[in-house]
């Protein structure tokens, strides 16, 4: 299969080298500085460490204390995940109703049963008679979802009502006006496929979006990077011609237009590191005599969906940015950090309290409640789930004994990342996660690391190697 070749990577060559080398460490610094003033956490980001960037502590901590809520430079839902929740697209916490939620993916579900069971083995209430879950008549999801149908004690479960975007794509919904003001900004003008949309060609756009679907969602994550840099350089741009006293803002001197780009492009070059099909790992079927072969086709495919989001969305003046090398990067980016997004399920929440409840209550909400829960079945309570790139949390290194852990709390209810100290740590030790679950043993552990590029000689991995 021949190497996917793109022009722009051979046009402007010298941008994207620019694009790509690391930023000078005083600019690193001074960039992590700020995010921590941001956070109001007490952590300083070190560059010089044994592993490049780490994260230290500047006071002294005690288990369980809150040591960061970091919040994403960028981040997205699985496109899978969508059927099983409704959540704001930029905070990603749910919205709506415990009922809009139960009833939306009982709704879900029964579309892609009839879609997958179109030969007409379903009942009289459009029910597949394959399905071992619990059916339930259409009009009940209907007021489920149109709010006519009220639970018992759903009230102590409020979420915030929903948000529609304003480019009006019916695909993103948010917990309030200004979470959808600040993803409109800040990414999604450029990506919505509504009437409303910024993007010259919201046909590519729909064609992208399918591509990534029917692919992989992580560049559904690249196009929100891409999209996020070329807003990010217009309001630079915006700024600067203003400065120059210029009226028109669609004239920057050319000469200002790629240092702007650079600018605007800073946040995500603190965080990349290699191309996607260079440090993607083999997956198990792939034979290690196939693996230069494997790597191609990764390649061409983030080639092919790279095409499409440029038809969507090209900027001229963000040409570099529609390079394959930069689109690699910025897969790679996820990929090597491999964030989670999870927020837990109110519904959850919501079927545990119905069955803590006083046996005579229980019974009476149960009438109600449990044919819905058995319709749910096994997969009542799926979280939100998806991937995201968190600025501060990605300089955390590794380590089989760490002295923190992602561990979302009871407030913490959308896409931010809580880390938490696992036990004292004192001012100026570095703060370290387990990437991977640390009870592995060794080799399973290693095998885990290899696919984030190293070798774990944490005391934990010395003592077992020997
Ligand atoms: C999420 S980043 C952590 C921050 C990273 N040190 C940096 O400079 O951006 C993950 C990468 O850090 C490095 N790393 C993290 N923990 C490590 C460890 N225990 N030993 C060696 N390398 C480690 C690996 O290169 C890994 O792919």
């Amino acid at each position: 299969m021949e190497a996917s070749v793109c022009p722009i990577d051979a046009q402007f060559s010298g941008q994207i080298s620019t694009l790509l080398s690391p930023p000078p460490l005083p600019q690193v610094q001074e960039y992590f500085e700020a995010l921590v003033t941001e956070r109001q956490c007490h952590l300083k980001v070190k560059t010089d460490g044994k592993h490049g960037k780490g994260v230290y502590s500047e006071v002294d901590f005690q288990g369980d204390d809150l040591v960061l809520r970091d919040q994403m430079l960028v981040g997205a839902q699985h496109s899978s995940n969508k059927i099983d929740c409704l959540v704001c697209s930029f905070c990603f916490q749910f919205i709506g109703s415990i009922e809009l939620q139960i009833g939306r993916k009982l709704y879900l579900e029964e579309l892609g049963v009839s879609a997958i069971d179109e030969c007409g083995s379903s009942d009289d209430m459009g029910c597949s008679s394959s399905s071992e879950k619990t059916c339930i008549p259409q009009d009940s999801i209907q007021s489920l979802m149109n709010g006519s149908l009220q639970l018992p004690y759903s009230e102590n479960f409020p979420l915030p009502s929903v948000v529609p975007c304003p480019g009006g794509c019916k695909e993103a919904y948010y917990c309030s006006k200004s979470c959808a003001e600040a993803d409109w900004d800040s990414f999604h003008s450029l990506l919505c496929i509504g009437h409303g949309s910024s993007s010259p060609n919201t046909e590519a756009l729909s064609k992208f979006i399918k591509h990534a679907n029917e692919t992989n969602d992580i560049f559904i994550l690249a196009a929100k990077v891409i999209s996020f840099t070329i807003l990010r350089y217009r309001k630079l741009k915006a700024a600067h011609v203003e400065q120059e006293g210029k009226h028109d803002t669609s004239n920057a001197c050319d000469s200002c237009i790629f240092p702007l780009l650079l600018e605007a492009w800073k946040p995500v070059s603190m965080g990349f590191k290699r191309r996607w099909w260079e440090c993607i790992a083999l997956p198990e079927d792939v034979d290690s005599c196939e693996e230069a072969e494997f790597r191609m086709q990764i390649k061409n495919l983030a080639f092919e969906s790279l095409q499409l989001l440029k038809e969507a969305i090209y900027d001229r003046e963000c040409a570099p940015l529609f390079s394959l090398d930069i689109y690699g990067h910025i897969i790679g980016m996820f990929e090597l950090n491999n964030l989670d997004l999870v927020v837990a399920s109110p519904v959850e929440d919501y079927f545990l309290y119905i069955d803590d409840l006083p046996v005579s209550q229980k019974k009476k909400a149960e009438k109600i409640t449990k044919i819905f829960l058995d319709a749910l079945g096994e997969d009542y309570s799926i979280s939100c789930q998806g991937t995201a790139f968190f600025p501060l949390q990605s300089c955390m290194n590794h380590s089989c004994i760490p002295n923190a852990k992602a561990f979302k709390r009871e407030e913490d209810r959308d896409g931010g990342a809580t880390i938490v100290a696992l036990q004292s740590i004192a001012k100026g030790e570095e703060i370290t996660i387990s990437y991977i679950d640390e009870d592995l043993p060794y080799e399973e552990r290693q095998k885990l690391l290899a696919d984030y590029g190293f070798i774990c000689r944490c005391p934990k991995c010395v003592d077992e190697a020997s």
